[in-house]
């Protein structure tokens, strides 16, 4: 799903007036019936109190219809016009004198107004301010904001949280609305999925308002929302006669004395993705307990016993995951300079083999070109130098990506990859993979996936929503806290399956 700018919302606006020949009180009217459909057929008439806030835009138009539907419902509803400008829209304006016909008469909020009494039991819809805040709410504002919060009742807000910009992180994080549900139109907002905004969105939903279609399909986004329907043609069938040399020899270059489990984990999650061989590339203290843990891979070491110092290799790999548990050692750092120049085949990096790049920025330039790298938050500050905001984080990944051409992992609750000028939000995952190991495995499924011949950036796309699948599969019977690495290896097979999982409401239908 394509994440518009707040610009190609207002044009896709635009373009369904024009084309359906509509007014645009009429797509408000529409975008509102959505929002009433939702709160309807879930309280389904019960009594509780609905606070309605306000602003004097269409985010605020919003809310005055919606005021109006619930009150000729028979809701019990209160108003309240949060008069932050003169500037009052004119779909506001109509609907306020709407809802003036429909007898309900909001109360005006201004700077020298108390705040209104509120309730743990009030429901509270937030339509104050939506994609067209543009500058710091006054401070009134922020306290008005700050008591909604403090209230703890339940806030749905309208579109997008009140408070929250669309293009950059907020002036004050103390002034924004924390959400319990977004009922956003249209489209998915990217605020919705970076850290520092991400947090005042609970849960969220798209309501579709019915946009141009063909303006939402061939406007180029900057970003996309990674879900089933986007991973599912990226799969790659395995073909009947097939054999294990079809699926790619991946090799796993990582290790060091106390950790040789990283290889073991990346070398079986390379295998359960679907690798057809895999070697692992270890120091010597590593042989026995990777030949014991793992039968089905093989095993080649180091001449030294506890760092890697020099990489040999016998044979050809189709790609090679390198960088876990390796360690900063000068001999290792020049081992893995030395494989970067020797190798044309795309790699996937991670973990000690980014800090050895960060130390040694020359070896970039022999990065071979489509690698892949999954830098988590520290790592990639190594790589890319310190940013000011998520937003400048998304920017110099994306030079960084364009400059030495290859697909980066923003590692994280919403993995963004960015490749050259495109980034793309993965959906799945959970706080539960927040554990050591989580990030060797997904080195490992990414090298198993281009071993089987996807493109690096499909694999990319792919490995990472299904590592976070197959975490979303454990943590489903474990709980968060027990869920860990190997247990997201163990669900890699449901997590294939699960793709092709008919939804229930389908599978009724068959029966
Ligand atoms: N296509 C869709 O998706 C549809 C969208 N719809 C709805 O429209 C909403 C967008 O409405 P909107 O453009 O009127 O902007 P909104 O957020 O209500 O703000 C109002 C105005 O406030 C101003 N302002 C900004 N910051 C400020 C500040 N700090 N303090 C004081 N004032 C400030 C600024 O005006 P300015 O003063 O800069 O001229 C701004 O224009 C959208 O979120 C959705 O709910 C649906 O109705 C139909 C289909
Ligand atoms: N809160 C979270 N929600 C979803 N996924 C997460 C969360 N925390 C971590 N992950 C995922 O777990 C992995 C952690 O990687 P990393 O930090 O490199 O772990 P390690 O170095 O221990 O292997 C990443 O793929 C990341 O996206
Ligand atoms: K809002």
């Amino acid at each position: 799903m394509k994440i518009f700018s707040a610009q190609q919302i207002y044009e896709a606006d635009k373009s369904t007036i024009k084309k359906e020949q509509i007014t645009s009180e009429a797509l408000m009217e529409r975008a509102a019936s959505q929002l009433f459909e939702w709160v309807h057929s879930r309280l389904r008439g019960t009594q509780v109190n609905i606070v309605l806030f306000c602003g004097i835009g269409n985010n605020g138009g919003d809310g005055m219809v919606l005021a109006r539907m619930l009150h000729e419902h028979g809701y019990s509803t209160k108003v309240y016009v949060v008069n932050y400008s003169d500037k009052r829209s004119e779909d506001f304006l109509l609907n306020l004198n709407r809802l003036k016909e429909a007898e309900v008469w909001p109360d005006f909020i201004n700077e020298s107004i108390e705040m209104p009494e509120l309730s743990p039991n009030d429901i509270i819809v937030d339509a104050i301010f939506g994609i067209g805040l543009n500058r710091p709410p006054a401070p009134w504002l922020g306290k008005l904001i700050q008591h909604i919060n403090a209230s703890q009742a339940f806030v749905l807000s309208v579109d997008i949280p009140s408070g929250l910009p669309m293009d950059r992180e907020p002036w004050d994080p103390s002034h924004v609305i924390q959400s319990s549900y977004v009922l956003t139109f249209q489209v998915p907002k990217l605020v919705f999925f970076l850290p520092k905004t991400g947090i005042y969105v609970n849960q969220w939903e798209v309501l579709d308002i019915g946009l141009d279609q063909e303006y939402l399909s061939k406007t180029d986004t900057d970003f996309e929302l990674i879900g089933r329907p986007e991973v599912l043609p990226l799969y790659r069938p395995r073909l009947k006669f097939s054999h294990k040399g079809t699926y790619g020899h991946s090799l796993i270059v990582g290790g060091s004395y106390g950790k040789i489990g990283a290889v073991q984990l990346a070398s079986n999650a390379c295998l359960s993705v679907g690798s057809g061989l895999v070697t692992a590339y270890v120091p010597k203290c590593g042989y026995h307990s990777l030949q014991t843990a793992i039968p089905e891979v093989m095993v080649l070491t180091d001449s030294d016993e506890e760092n890697i110092s020099q990489i040999e290799l016998p044979f050809e790999p189709t790609v090679i995951g390198v960088g876990i548990g390796i360690g900063l050692n000068e001999k290792t750092a020049s081992a893995f300079g030395a494989l970067l120049k020797s190798v044309a085949a795309s790699m996937v990096i991670d973990a000690d083999g980014l800090n050895i790049l960060s130390q040694n920025p020359e070896l970039l330039k022999d990065v071979p070109e489509l690698s892949v790298l999954t830098p988590h938050p520290k790592e990639l500050e190594r790589l890319i130098g310190k940013w000011d905001s998520d937003f400048e984080k998304l920017e110099k990944t994306k030079a960084f990506s364009s400059q030495y051409n290859v697909a980066v992992v923003i590692k994280g609750a919403h993995s963004i990859i960015i490749y050259k000028d495109k980034g793309y939000v993965n959906t799945t995952g959970n706080p539960g993979m927040a554990t050591a190991g989580s990030g060797d495995v997904l080195t490992g499924m990414l090298t198993g996936l281009i071993a089987q011949g996807y493109p690096p950036l499909e694999a990319t796309i792919f490995g990472v929503y299904l590592h976070g699948l197959a975490g979303d599969l454990a943590a489903s019977t474990l709980g968060y806290e027990a869920t860990k690495a190997s247990k997201i290896i163990e669900n890699i097979g449901s997590a294939y399956s699960e793709l092709f999982r008919q939804p229930e409401q389908n599978a009724q239908e068959n029966n």
